[in-house]
């Protein structure tokens, strides 16, 4: 499953950013930036993004935190690479350290992050639970994680809506790109992915004291802020 996603990723990274301002009107922007407050990193810190793709959350974290540290990792090489030609455009000296690995795996020590972020990651990763053992692991004593992604509504006619948004733009605008297979996948992916009040209860069996999750868009995403006391 994970090397079915990492291709999907490598695959769709030339027009990744374009299709997300395109099919979210920029509100993909207003999302992230609400994880990255939620996160709770301060200047100085050192931040990692997991997940970080082409690097939209892990810029704005390395805007909020000056001179810490932000580390952005990902297993797509491709979407690395959107992110590091971007960061060379556009600064002298990278604000962000790229690495190519799996968030499931991760090569940093215990307690070593101030603060981390995921932007529609988790619900890629293929093991949940795994994955919020890394980020337990890793968070220093205090710290926090914001974890944004999409879920299916409780509001019928908000999944209605998802469900018709998906269908008829998403995917619709994503096959004139030739990238049917590709964005087709997020659907089964919503349907296999837990609601908030569950990925709670996983962060609390994975040992997170605190954890809440805050719907947002109209319940069709949300953000799951998790702290390591
Ligand atoms: C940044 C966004 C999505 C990231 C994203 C996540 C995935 O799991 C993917 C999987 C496969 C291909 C692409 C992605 C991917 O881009 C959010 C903006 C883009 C969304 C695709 C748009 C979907 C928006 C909601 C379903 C409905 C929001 C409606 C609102 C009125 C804008
Ligand atoms: C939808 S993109 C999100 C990118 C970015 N966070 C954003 O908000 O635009 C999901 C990302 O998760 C990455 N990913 C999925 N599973 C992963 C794993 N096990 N380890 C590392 N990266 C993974 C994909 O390669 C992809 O870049």
């Amino acid at each position: 499953m994970s090397e079915e996603v990492r291709a999907i990723f490598n695959r769709i990274a030339p027009v990744y950013d374009e299709l997300n301002d395109k099919l979210s009107f920029g509100q993909h922007r207003v999302w992230k930036e609400m994880a990255v407050k939620w996160s709770q990193a301060k200047p100085g810190d050192t931040c990692v993004d997991l997940c970080c793709g082409s690097g939209d959350i892990s810029l704005r974290l390395a805007r909020r935190i000056g001179t810490g540290k932000v580390y952005g990792v990902d297993f797509s090489s491709e979407l690395l690479a959107v992110a590091a030609s971007r960061t060379k455009s556009l600064y002298k000296q990278p604000p962000v350290t790229w690495i190519e690995a799996d968030v499931l795996n991760l090569p940093f020590e215990d307690n070593f992050f101030d603060a981390a972020t995921m932007g529609y990651g988790l619900r890629n990763v293929g093991d949940i639970k795994r994955c919020l053992q890394e980020i337990y692991r890793v968070l220093k004593s205090g710290a926090s994680c914001a974890i944004l992604d999409f879920h299916r509504p409780s509001n019928p006619i908000m999944r209605s809506f998802q469900q018709w948004y998906l269908d008829n733009l998403v995917v619709s605008t994503a096959t004139q790109m030739g990238l049917k297979e590709e964005y087709a996948y997020i659907s089964p992916s919503l349907d296999r992915f837990p609601i908030g009040s569950e990925q709670v209860a996983i962060a609390r069996q994975v040992g997170f004291a605190s954890s809440t999750h805050y719907p947002i868009a109209n319940g069709m995403m949300g953000v799951l802020v998790v702290n390591k006391y």
